[in-house]
């Protein structure tokens, strides 16, 4: 079956803009560098129709710059991005048009997202009148609709962003991407923001919808905790790369990446599993200067001096579980 979505050696790369001192060096003249930043480096995997796959790393790994070139924002600067197996560059105009309707966004920050001046009703149902899926006169039942499938009642449509509470801001921004129909919804840190308690009732909200909709997620979270109940696979992302990939019961129940164990010691909720894994140490390196070898292995406790020389590929052991990681492998040929 063609994969609802597809990565193949997806890199990014952004020119780092010089700081003052280079500035004004540059204007007196002298020679600086410009220095480019690999925020994603070869990144393969899919997502299935209605799969939730959970993207997971620390802050700076790469996840919304992943995020972005999933849903359009940003071409990736190499690889493929196939979209139901037609590639971006190969994609008609109405191809194009059906991409960008079907993945939609959920932002960590729902205030920031939504126009303060908009009400309720054209937040959420603007869109998919401008795109042609409802007719304006329809507009009004149509958001209604949404409004209570997410939880809020419809009698809010005429009220604005500023007069809700953050679980509810979040909960106008799941109905506003709702709206046009996707096929997969990225949620970056969706739920970060939110108060803990909150943080579960978005969390079934997402379970729900899911169940009712079919649709496929792309979970962005640094807290591996969070995607736990409703992922069904799990990459782990380090430094701009996958390190690891599996079903969230292989990632949870055995983490093969010192990483994903370091991630695992973090997320407190996860302790009742009786594993006891070693905080991770340290904070993730600039991708302006890259260690070499293995990205992990300054943090690592378990680095060896092939970690400090060879990069490591995400590839597959003799039970299929897919690492980038000497230790697992051996070190390559
Ligand atoms: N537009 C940009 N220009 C230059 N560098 C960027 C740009 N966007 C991201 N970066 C850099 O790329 C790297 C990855 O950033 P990204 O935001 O994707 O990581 P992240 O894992 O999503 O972190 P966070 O959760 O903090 O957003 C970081 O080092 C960041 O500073």
């Amino acid at each position: 079956m063609t994969a609802l979505l597809s990565l193949r050696d997806i890199s990014q790369t952004y020119v780092s803009s010089p700081d003052l001192a280079e500035r004004i060096a540059n204007l007196a003249g002298a020679n600086y560098r410009e220095t480019r930043v690999r925020a994603v480096n070869g990144v393969s995997f899919d997502v299935a129709e209605g799969e939730v796959v959970g993207l997971v790393g620390e802050s700076g790994c790469g996840k919304s710059t992943l995020g972005r070139m999933v849903v359009g924002v940003e071409r990736p600067a190499s690889g493929t991005l196939a979209w139901r197996g037609t590639a971006l560059e190969d994609m008609t105009q109405a191809e194009r048009r059906q991409w960008e309707l079907e993945v939609q966004m959920i932002f960590q920050d729902p205030f920031a997202s939504l126009n303060p001046r908009m009400r309720v009703e054209q937040i959420v149902g603007e869109a998919a009148v401008i795109h042609g899926l409802i007719r304006r006169s329809e507009r009004r039942d149509y958001v209604a609709d949404l409004l209570n499938k997410v939880g809020l009642g419809a009698d809010v449509m005429t009220r604005y962003p500023h007069q809700f509470s953050g679980g509810q801001r979040q909960r106008i921004g799941i109905a506003r991407a709702l709206a046009l129909r996707p096929k997969l919804i990225v949620c970056d840190e969706a739920i970060s923001a939110l108060d803990v308690s909150i943080q579960a009732q978005v969390l079934n909200l997402f379970e729900d919808l899911r169940h009712e909709f079919g649709f496929a997620y792309l979970f962005i979270s640094h807290d591996l905790g969070a995607v736990e109940h409703i992922a069904d696979r799990v990459a782990i992302m380090y430094l701009g790369r996958l390190v690891e990939i599996g079903t969230a019961d292989e990632v949870f129940e055995n983490p093969r990446h010192p990483y994903t164990r370091a991630l695992l010691a973090e997320a407190p909720r996860l302790d009742r599993r009786g594993q006891k894994f070693t905080p991770i140490e340290g904070e993730i390196p600039s991708p302006l200067n890259p260690p070499p070898g293995c990205a992990f292995h300054p943090r690592c406790t378990q680095a060896t001096d092939a970690c400090r020389r060879q990069v490591p590929t995400l590839r597959s052991g003799k039970d299929g579980r897919l690492t980038a990681c000497i230790l697992e492998h051996g070190e390559p040929v």
